[in-house]
């Protein structure tokens, strides 16, 4: 494994310290939370009683392999504590997220939990976000129009692919990845994309997380906030 990928494992698996017996967890997406899905799997072999709701289909599919029971929002509507990656972590903890294409189903769960728990390796943490390029979900139907609306705000806009073929979400629609530059007002910048029509959500996350543990190559530890 490389070093990147022992700080991503260190931070997943630190993170879930803070669960507790009979809570149930909102399951982020990515490469970072695997290690958690997985640690926490090995918790439940040991008598764990949790409830995860899963983020993405693929953290649904690493859920089920390492057993951890899954619920949905049918069921329960507040859940004790989220934990999920991000593409980067600014000193006041926002975030950007969605490199993976699952920020709305992220957020949906991160504004449910009573706690919200980020984890990421040290090359996450940045002084200013946007050196990653702003994920932002749309609506196909006149996606062009919403993306040069978008553009009109300042941002460089580019389709999402895979190879040759528009990405497409857990939720059927497309993913526009832009770059604004560095964002000194994540807010405010979350705030104008909101109010175009077309768009679904953005991958900016303000005012919503509780705790970031940092991974680094041999230890994990909590990052504190400016
Ligand atoms: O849509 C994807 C998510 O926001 C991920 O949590 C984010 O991209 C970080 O993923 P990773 O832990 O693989 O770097």
């Amino acid at each position: 494994m490389s070093e990147q990928d022992d700080a991503k494992k260190l931070a997943g698996e630190a993170s879930v310290e803070h669960i507790e017996d009979g809570m149930t967890i909102g399951l982020g997406s990515g490469s970072t939370v695997y290690w958690m899905i997985r640690k926490i799997g090995e918790c439940v072999q040991d008598g764990l009683e949790v409830k995860g709701i899963p983020s993405s289909r693929q953290t649904k599919e690493w859920a089920n392999k390492f057993g951890v029971p899954l619920t949905d929002f049918a069921h329960v509507q507040k859940l004790d504590i989220a934990i999920d990656g991000a593409d980067e972590v600014d000193p006041q903890w926002n975030l950007i997220k969605g490199g993976g294409g699952a920020l709305v189903r992220e957020k949906i769960i991160a504004a449910a939990a009573r706690k919200f728990v980020v984890i990421v390796d040290e090359s996450k943490l940045v002084t200013r976000l946007g050196a990653f390029k702003l994920p932002v979900e749309i609506l196909p139907f006149g996606w062009e129009t919403t993306a040069g609306r978008i553009a009109e705000l300042g941002g460089e806009t580019v389709l999402r692919l895979v190879g040759d073929d528009v990405f497409v979400s857990d939720n059927g629609n497309y993913i526009v990845d832009c770059r604004f530059g560095g964002i000194d007002d994540p807010e405010t910048l979350h705030q104008q994309l909101k109010q175009l029509t077309g768009v679904v959500e953005t991958g900016l996350f303000t005012e919503m997380v509780d705790e970031v543990i940092a991974g680094y190559k041999d230890q994990a530890k909590p990052v504190s906030k400016d």
